[in-house]
């Protein structure tokens, strides 16, 4: 049998599974790729919010790309939690000596408001991971922290993205997920413009979205898909597993990530 496509995720793990590594490795499982994990740090969250944070030293990080990199070989990278300006240096670097598309999730802060990047690490993030980045999938308010852009309405998403873009990715996502109205979300390199929406699902238990639209794009990009392709097909599946959310612990619960494999059709 083919190997399928291996996809990489550089990301903070989340005791409670429902955001960081686990979120990401069970997003690559239902949609058919073969996830990898380079592990920067380690949380203690559960539905309640972050409890304890710890990073893992910058060697740590590097010998984990370098296994997974040099032997295994990757078709696509996710990056998430990178906690400190150290560690986005780091990755950024090694992303940079990488031939494979890399999607930035520019994890700021979590659901609860914990923080999980260092505020000196925001001009690493800038002008190291920004510039070498494939897509890049900021929500509203890391949107605000990178550029100083606020966005209250729809209207001010092509502002924002317009903003993002101005540090170097050649693709954009501005998440609107914090919006009201409809879920809408903008893809966009600057010149072409692809609006994404869906319904919006009034369920809580939302945690790991962001997790999981970014290893979504990942793993549709690294089975050859285009990035408005992979983008769309990303942003149809985490709205599915937003609509499955569940209840789990006494707070926010996460969203279902095998909700497309126990149907009759297959996964996006
Ligand atoms: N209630 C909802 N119903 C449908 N789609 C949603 C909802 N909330 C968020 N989304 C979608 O989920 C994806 C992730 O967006 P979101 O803004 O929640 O990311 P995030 O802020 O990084 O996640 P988190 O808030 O968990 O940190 C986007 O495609 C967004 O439109
Ligand atoms: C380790 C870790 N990484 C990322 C997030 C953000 O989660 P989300 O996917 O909801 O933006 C989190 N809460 N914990």
């Amino acid at each position: 049998m083919n190997a399928p496509p291996r996809v990489l995720t550089v990301a903070g793990s989340d005791s409670g599974g429902g955001a960081g590594i686990q979120a990401d490795l069970k997003t690559m499982l239902a949609l058919g790729v073969h996830g990898m994990s380079v592990i920067t740090a380690v949380t203690a969250q559960n539905s309640l919010g972050v409890q304890g944070a710890w990073e893992l030293p910058v060697e740590a990080v590097r010998a984990q790309y370098r296994s997974v990199v040099d032997d295994i070989g990757v078709q696509a990278v996710k990056t998430g939690m990178l906690a400190s300006a150290e560690l986005v240096e780091t990755v950024a670097e090694l992303l940079g000596g990488t031939d494979a598309p890399a999607v930035v999730d520019p994890v700021g802060v979590s659901k609860h408001g914990d923080s999980l990047l260092a505020a000196s690490a925001l001009d690493s993030v800038r002008t190291k991971l920004l510039p070498i980045a494939t897509v890049v999938t900021p929500n509203l308010d890391e949107v605000t922290q990178l550029t100083g852009v606020r966005v209250e309405s729809e209207s001010d998403l092509r502002r924002a993205a317009a903003a993002v873009l101005a540090y170097g990715p050649q693709w954009v996502v501005i998440k609107g997920g914090h919006l009201s109205g409809e879920a809408v979300d903008l893809l966009t390199d600057g010149s072409a413009e692809h609006w994404l929406r869906a319904p919006r699902y009034d369920n809580r238990h939302t945690h790991g979205t962001g997790c999981t639209l970014a290893s979504a794009i990942a793993s549709q990009l690294a089975k050859g898909q285009s990035v408005p392709e992979a983008v769309a097909a990303a942003k149809e599946y985490v709205t599915g597993a937003i609509a499955a959310g569940f209840a789990l612990g006494g707070g926010i619960g996460p969203v279902d990530h095998g909700w497309a494999l126990n149907r009759d059709t297959p996964p996006v």
